[in-house]
Parts: structure tokens; C-alpha cells; sequence
């Protein structure tokens, strides 16, 4: 029949699954190696590395995968966070915080690389937690368009910007950046960054990047452990669930154009769902 054109479907999410993070460091090197790979790759195409981190268990997960790894070009790597919480920079939940503790503070990686949202205590105190949010998630998104001129337009380019790796962890509801089951903010397609001010998961106040923007990713890795995630996972591993199916959780909306997704996991996670396996190591 003329005309005919096969639709590009999306490539299927690739499951890597190791043993417990609390008996080997197989995940985390794993998860290492594939950054790595990620790296080398975008420094070579576009003289730099730009990617967008989780908080949770992931601060952890990359220092243990990452610190005293001499392949690591941290000069060349733009650091931004999928999501942050509404809390001072120097809080003990501020993800920004975290990062620095275990990893910033002890790499080259010049301070103006790593994006973090504006000292919050003042904005709160002069117009009130909603309109702070607003304004911290605004000033984010501006962020993002200086530091990814081509998705302004300028050059016919419109659209997200493009991380060149978007590292994801997933919450036990299927949650992940603080993108949270049945939220509206789901739904949200022209905002790249928003607030959030009812998250289930405290602190309650955070702003996070939206699908567009993940789903833009060059490279996506979700990198979660233990028992309680697995009937998530299986929801997001779950093809018979459309992405935009009521039921499928925020992490199986991530869907990447010419990469898969990529899933690196614990046996834990991993029981009692049945997806294909792949070997991560070539033999
Ligand atoms: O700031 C946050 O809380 C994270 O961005 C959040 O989305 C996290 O990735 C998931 O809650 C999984 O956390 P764990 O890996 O610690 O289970």
C-alpha cells in the first residue's frame, strides 16, 4: 500500500541485574562503566559531559562507582538535578548537599559546572513557600536554557534540552526525579521544570524536572536495590502498559528516542519480574 510508514517504536528498556549491593560492588562498577562509556562519548561529539542526577541512594551509588576512577573527566562534566528539595543548600536533605559531601569536595569539577537552585531561606521568608517554589523552579528552567542554547529555537532546534545522561533512581511507588504516582504533574509537556509542593515522599517542597525533559536524554539509567521495588519494577517493565496508562508508575513513562532506557538492579529488585535479562560484561 502507498504511503505506508513504519512508526520508530521506542527501543524495549534494558535490565541488568546484580547481586545485592550489601554482598558485591558488581551494580555500582556496572553502573561506573556505563557513565563512563556516556562520558567518553559526549566529550568526543561536544567537548563536554551534561547530566542530570537523582538524589535518594544514588549520591552513595556514585561515589562508590565513580571516586578514584582516573577515566572520569570531571572538568568536563554540567552537573544538574533531576529534582531538589525546597531546603537550604547546606541542609542535611538538600541533595545538592549530599553530592557535595561525598563526591563534589573531593573532584576537580569547577563549582560554575554544578547547577543548583538559589538560596531558598530568603525567597521563602519575603513571598511565602508557593510563590518561592514557582520562582526557584522558573529560575532553574533559565538555568537549563543558558546552559542548552539549542533548545531555544535560535538554531530551528526547538524542544528540551538534552542531557547527555540522565541518572535515575525509582521510589517502591514507582516514583522517580519527584515525579509521583497519579500527580498531575505527569501531564505537564511545556514546563521543562516545575514545583511541587505536595510531595508524598517529605520534604513535601521540591521542584523536579518533568518527562519532556527526561525523556530527552540522550543516555537514561535507572539504578535501584532491594525487595520493596520490585513490584515497581515490573509495572514499569510492563510493555502490556502503556506509557500513558492510569496505572503505569512515572518511571515506566521514561521513553527515550534512540537509546533504551537502561536499568541497572539487585537480584532483590529483580525478583518476580519477568522481563529479559542482558549481560552487561561482554564476554
Ligand atoms: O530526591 C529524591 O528523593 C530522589 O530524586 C528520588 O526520586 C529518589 O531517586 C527515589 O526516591 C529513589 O530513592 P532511593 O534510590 O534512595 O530508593
Amino acid at each position: 500500500m502507498q504511503g505506508m510508514f513504519a512508526v520508530e517504536l521506542p527501543p524495549a528498556p534494558v535490565l541488568f541485574t546484580f547481586p545485592s549491593m550489601a554482598e558485591s560492588d558488581d551494580l555500582s562498577a556496572a553502573v561506573g562503566q556505563f557513565i563512563v562509556e556516556a562520558q567518553t562519548q559526549s566529550i568526543l561529539r561536544r567537548g563536554r559531559f551534561t547530566v542530570a542526577l537523582s538524589g535518594g541512594s544514588m549520591p552513595k551509588i556514585l561515589a562508590e562507582a565513580l571516586l578514584g576512577d582516573d577515566r572520569v573527566d570531571w572538568r568536563r562534566w554540567e552537573v544538574f538535578f533531576a529534582d531538589e528539595r525546597l531546603v537550604p543548600l547546606d541542609h542535611p536533605e538538600s541533595t545538592f548537599s549530599i553530592y557535595d559531601k561525598l563526591i563534589f569536595s573531593r573532584v576537580p569539577i569547577p563549582a560554575w559546572q554544578i547547577h543548583t537552585i538559589k538560596a531558598l531561606p530568603e525567597l521563602a521568608e519575603a513571598q511565602g513557600a508557593k510563590k518561592a517554589a514557582h520562582k526557584l523552579a522558573e529560575d532553574y528552567e533559565e538555568q537549563l536554557s543558558r546552559s542548552f542554547p539549542d533548545c531555544n529555537g535560535e538554531d530551528g532546534i526547538a524542544g528540551p534540552p538534552r542531557f547527555d545522561l540522565v541518572l535515575l533512581g525509582m521510589g517502591a511507588d514507582g516514583h522517580c526525579a519527584s515525579l509521583f504516582p497519579s500527580h498531575a504533574l505527569l501531564a505537564e509537556r511545556n514546563y521543562w521544570v516545575s514545583p511541587i509542593l505536595d510531595a508524598p515522599n517529605p520534604p513535601s517542597s521540591r521542584i523536579t524536572f518533568t518527562l519532556p525533559v527526561l525523556s530527552a536524554a540522550r543516555r537514561l539509567a535507572f539504578v535501584c536495590a532491594g525487595a520493596d521495588k520490585s513490584l515497581a519494577l515490573g509495572n514499569a517493565l510492563d510493555s502490556g502498559l502503556e506509557e500513558d496508562d492510569e496505572q503505569k508508575v512515572p518511571a515506566g513513562r521514561v521513553i527515550l528516542k534512540g537509546h533504551p532506557v537502561v536499568w541497572f538492579v539487585d537480584e532483590e529488585a529483580a525478583r518476580g519480574v519477568e522481563y529479559p535479562r542482558s549481560e552487561f560484561w561482554e564476554e
